[in-house]
């Protein structure tokens, strides 16, 4: 069962979210895009660590982001915070996909208050705004044991 985008609106208001009225979607939460990133090294995982590589700020030409193909990490705008008992997704706006480009997730884990992270496949070269929305929080009911307690716990606020 997933929570309308009244409930993930709540949720993200209570993690210091500043919502604009575009942002309530009837399912979830659209978060918007504050920085992309190109990697410029390896990163690491391995059985006990883990290291994000270096990697370098895209910046906007005349106020966009003018995407050539390849993979970028994107920063999204919105603190987000995973209530207890729910599991996050967030899911690419589907104008991404109709210009051959797309979002990665991975679990957002109850618990979790930070703003995350997300991996932007581009396809066809595309131009984004800082600050456009491009992506979509939802969030569904989940049994768990414990909240999340990693290193990316809080990580930007
Ligand atoms: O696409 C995503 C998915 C999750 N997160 C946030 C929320 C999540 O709770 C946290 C940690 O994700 P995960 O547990 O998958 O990361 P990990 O690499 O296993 O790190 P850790 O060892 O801290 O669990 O990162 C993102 O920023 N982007």
């Amino acid at each position: 069962m997933f929570d309308s985008g009244a409930a993930v609106a709540e949720a993200l208001s209570a993690a210091g979210a500043d919502l604009a009225d575009e942002q309530r979607q009837p399912n979830g939460v659209d978060l918007t895009v504050d920085a992309v990133f190109e990697q410029t090294e390896p990163g690491f995982v391995g059985r006990d660590e883990k290291r994000v590589g270096e990697r370098r700020e895209v910046e906007p030409v005349d106020g966009r982001y003018r995407l050539d193909r390849g993979t970028y990490v994107v920063r999204y705008g919105e603190p987000v915070g995973i209530p207890e008992e729910r599991i996050g997704f967030v899911l690419p706006r589907s104008t991404l996909l109709r210009n051959a480009c797309t979002l990665d997730t991975a679990v957002w884990d109850a618990g979790y208050e930070g703003i995350g992270e997300g991996r932007l496949d581009v396809g066809h070269p595309i131009e984004i705004e800082p600050g456009a929305r491009i992506a979509q929080l939802v969030l569904a009911s989940a049994d768990h044991e414990g909240t999340y307690d990693g290193d990316y716990q809080g990580e930007r606020l």
